[in-house]
C-alpha cells in the first residue's frame, strides 16, 4: 500500500488505485468496473444538513459484509467508555501523572490502549475518551473498527503507520490524525515502541473552528489536512476484525484483509496534520487570552460555543505582551481540560509536567502556575521571548471527565502535585500599593 495524499478540511475527494475504478455520474452502477462491490459508509444520518452531511463511496473486492461474521465478545483490557463513574476512589483533585512506560507483553494498538478518562454517554452519542496508546507490536493480520465515535490519535514517540480502508496515513510527533467513526484500519509501529495520546470522540465529529475576527487565515488552514489516496490490499490469509460497539470489544474471524477498496469517493475519510504547520494568533499588545485562541479542532454539541471537545495546543510562538502576566492566568473552569505534553517544557509548568505525562484540570477545579512559573513571570523585565521547542495540547470538554481504575493506580501519579502551588506565598499588605517582590 502506498503513502499519498490529497489536500483540504472536510472536501468531496475522489480517488481510485485502479483507472476507471470509480463509476462516472452516478454511485451505485449496476455492474461496478473490475467486479467491485459499491458500499456506502454513513457518517451522519442520511438527512443532516448539507453542511454536515458525511458519508463515502466505496469500491472493494468484497462489500464488507464478507469482512464480517460471527461476532464473539472478548475482554477489553484497560479500554474503557462513559458513563463509568465509580471506577475510580480517588477524591476530586488537581491530578499530574509522569509518563507511563510500555507495559510488559505484546501491545498492539488495541491491547494497547490504555483509558484514562471518561466523559458523558458512549450511548448518547455525547462526550469522550482518553486514552493512552502504549505499544510495541504492528497489527499483523489483524483490523479494528471503533463504532463509538472517531479517533483523535496524537503521536508523542515513535511514528505510527495507520493502513486504513481509505488509505495510508502515517504520522510522527508533532502530527495528528483522526480516523472517523466506523472505518476499518490496521496500525504498523516504525520503530519498537511507540507512545500516543488518543482522544475518542463520541459525539459529531471534530470541524475547524469558525474564525471570527480573525478572518479567513491562520490557526489551522485547511489545506494542511491531507487525506489519503485510495490503495489496497487484495490479501487473503486467515485474520481477524476487532470492533469496540457501545463500550464493548467484540472480535470476529474472517479469510482475508478487509483493507479491499481500490477506490473510493466523499466527504467521510481519515485525515492527518502536522501541529506545526498551525498558525497562532495571539496577544501583541497585552493580557492573556483565553486558550480557545490556540483551537485546531472543535466537536461541536448541540449547544452552541460548548463544545462536547476542544482539541488545543500551545505551539511555538512569540511572547510579546507587555505590563502582562504571561502564563495561563489562575483559573476555574465549567469545562474539564485533560493535557499532554508532546515534547519540551509547558511555561506554566516548568517542573513535573513532562513529555509523555499527562494532568487532569477537572470542572470547576482551581489551577493555573506553579510557584517557580509565577515567580519568574512576575519580575523581570518583559522583552520578547521566543518560546521554542514546545509542544503541550488540551481535550478540553463540556462535561466533567471521570477517572479510570487504571489512571488512579498508576505509579507514575504525582502525589505531590499539589505541592507545586505551596510556594504561592501571601503577598497582600494593605499599606503598600506597590508590594516588594
Ligand atoms: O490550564 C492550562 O494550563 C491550560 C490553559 C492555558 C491558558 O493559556 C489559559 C487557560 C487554560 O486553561
Ligand atoms: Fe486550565
Amino acid at each position: 500500500m502506498s503513502d499519498g495524499y490529497m489536500s483540504g478540511f472536510g472536501n468531496s475527494f475522489e480517488t481510485e488505485a485502479l483507472p476507471h475504478a470509480l463509476p462516472v455520474g452516478r454511485n451505485s452502477p449496476q455492474r461496478a468496473n473490475y467486479g467491485l462491490y459499491a458500499e456506502q459508509l454513513s457518517g451522519s444520518a442520511f438527512t443532516a444538513p448539507r453542511v454536515n452531511n458525511e458519508r463515502s463511496w466505496l469500491y472493494r473486492i468484497r462489500p464488507s459484509v464478507k469482512h464480517s461474521g460471527r461476532y464473539k465478545k472478548i475482554d477489553k483490557g484497560a479500554i474503557r467508555s462513559a458513563p463509568n463513574a465509580g471506577e475510580s476512589e480517588l477524591p476530586i483533585g488537581q491530578l499530574r501523572w509522569g509518563p507511563v512506560p510500555i507495559p510488559d507483553g505484546e501491545r498492539d494498538f488495541i491491547s494497547g490502549l490504555f483509558t484514562i478518562t471518561t466523559a458523558g454517554d458512549v450511548e448518547a452519542q455525547s462526550g469522550m475518551a482518553a486514552h493512552l496508546l502504549l505499544a510495541n507490536s504492528s497489527m499483523r493480520d489483524s483490523y479494528f473498527f471503533n463504532a463509538d465515535g472517531e479517533l483523535l490519535i496524537v503521536a508523542q514517540e515513535g511514528s505510527l503507520r495507520f493502513h486504513t480502508e481509505f488509505g495510508v496515513i502515517a504520522i510522527e510527533p508533532g502530527e495528528v490524525c483522526i480516523i472517523p467513526r466506523g472505518v476499518i484500519f490496521r496500525c504498523e509501529l516504525a520503530g519498537a515502541t511507540a507512545r500516543a495520546y488518543v482522544c475518542e470522540n463520541y459525539g459529531g465529529v471534530f470541524t475547524l473552528p469558525n474564525r471570527g475576527p480573525i478572518g479567513a487565515n491562520c490557526l489551522a488552514n485547511a489545506r494542511d489536512f491531507l487525506t489519503p489516496v485510495a490503495s489496497y490490499e487484495d490479501k487473503e490469509v486467515p485474520s481477524s476484525l476487532t470492533v469496540k460497539w457501545c463500550g464493548e470489544l467484540y472480535r470476529t474471524e474472517i479469510g482475508q484483509s478487509p483493507l479491499d477498496v481500490v477506490a473510493w469517493h466523499g466527504n467521510y475519510a481519515p485525515y492527518k496534520y502536522d501541529l506545526r504547520r498551525y498558525s497562532p494568533v495571539g496577544a501583541i499588545s497585552f493580557d492573556h487570552p483565553d486558550p480557545s485562541i490556540f483551537t485546531v479542532m472543535t466537536a461541536p454539541s448541540e449547544s452552541e460555543g460548548t463544545a462536547n471537545i476542544d482539541f488545543v495546543i500551545f505551539p511555538e510562538r512569540w511572547a510579546v505582551a507587555e505590563n502582562t502576566f504571561r502564563p495561563p492566568w489562575y483559573h476555574r473552569n465549567i469545562m474539564s481540560e485533560f493535557m499532554g505534553l508532546i515534547y519540551g517544557v509547558y511555561d506554566a509548568k516548568p517542573e513535573g509536567f513532562t513529555p509523555g505525562g499527562f494532568s487532569l484540570h477537572n470542572m470547576m477545579l482551581p489551577h493555573g502556575p506553579d510557584a517557580s512559573a509565577f515567580e519568574h513571570a512576575s519580575t523581570g523585565e518583559q522583552k520578547p521571548v521566543k518560546l521554542t521547542n514546545t509542544l503541550a495540547f488540551m481535550f478540553e470538554s463540556r462535561f466533567p471527565q471521570k477517572l479510570t481504575k487504571f489512571a488512579s493506580e498508576l505509579a507514575t501519579l504525582q502525589s505531590n502535585y499539589i505541592d507545586c502551588w505551596d510556594g504561592l506565598k501571601k503577598r497582600f499588605d494593605p499599606t503598600k500599593i506597590t508590594p516588594d517582590w
